[in-house]
């Protein structure tokens, strides 16, 4: 398996702070450090995967980049601005945003209900929860758009519960999508697909990064090769390696850790 050969990673921009740092990062439960010392840097434009066998602390690390958990110590950066001290809205508001692992789809409107909704969602129209019909008109438009670029144009009237898996996940990404983010997190955007769904929404991955710095956790390592510019292997909470897929899969360290055979392949 090679690295991301469709397009190279990024240079980084010369004195301009990375997309999305984490300085330093720890978060204990109750006595249990699920993340330790993490201190990793994405740049603008990359798209960086972090991987690590069970329990190693991704979803703890998304949280924590993403404003949904705070550290116990460190900082997290977002274009050189700390983060880390806001609540999840206040980040969204400054250009990343994240899909869940559990859906966040509602399953008994539209998939454009469901667009709409985020469309007009808090953080995007301050102090208004729902907005009137004339607002929803006008975003009908940007809906309709979101809906092409997650190729889910033909599904708008469907109920988001008669989706499928694959589907879902889309939609998930394109309500991801409404916030306008410079930053998008995904969390596992491939699993629990047949290599049909695999190959749509790595194909969706790959048209929703350009322009944007995208971070993912993913389990495939095939997914991973094909999208990813960096990678970054956790174990046991801490940063095990980071750098080029090609790099980081000849490590001695990760392949006893992680990768296994398939690194030899
Ligand atoms: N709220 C919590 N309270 C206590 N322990 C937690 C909490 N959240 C996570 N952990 C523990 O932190 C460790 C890391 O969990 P995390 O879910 O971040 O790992 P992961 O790499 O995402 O795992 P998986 O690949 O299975 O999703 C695990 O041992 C988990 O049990």
């Amino acid at each position: 398996m090679t690295a991301n050969t469709a397009h190279p990673a990024p240079a980084p921009p010369p004195g301009r702070p990375p997309a999305l740092e984490a300085r330093h990062l720890v978060k204990d439960f109750r006595g249990f450090r699920a993340t330790n010392d993490v201190t990793l840097g994405i740049e603008e434009g990359e798209i960086h995967a972090i991987i690590g066998p069970n329990g190693a602390g991704k979803t703890t690390l998304f949280h924590l980049l993403s404003g949904f958990l705070t550290p116990t110590s460190g900082e997290v950066r977002l274009f050189g601005e700390r983060i880390d001290t806001l609540p999840p809205h206040a980040v969204v508001r400054r250009g990343l945003s994240r899909s869940f692992q559990i859906s966040s789809v509602f399953p008994s409107m539209t998939v454009r209900e469901n667009v709409l909704v985020a469309l007009q969602s808090p953080t995007r129209l301050p102090g208004q929860f729902w907005s009137r019909l004339s607002t929803l008109d006008a975003l009908a438009p940007r809906a309709e758009e979101i809906l092409a670029d997650v190729g889910l144009e033909g599904a708008h009237a469907r109920l988001a519960a008669d989706l499928s898996h694959g589907e879902k996940r889309q939609l998930e990404i394109g309500i991801s999508l409404t916030q306008d983010p410079r930053v998008l997190l995904l969390d596992e955007p491939t699993s629990g697909m047949g290599t049909e769904g695999i190959a749509r929404v790595t194909g969706l991955v790959e048209r929703v990064a350009r322009g944007r710095t995208v971070v993912l956790v993913e389990h495939n390592m095939g997914v991973v090769a094909q999208l990813a510019h960096r990678i970054t292997v956790l174990q046991y909470g801490a940063v095990l390696a980071s750098g080029r897929y090609d790099d980081v899969r000849r490590d001695p360290r990760v392949i006893e850790a992680y990768l296994g055979e398939e690194a030899h392949a």
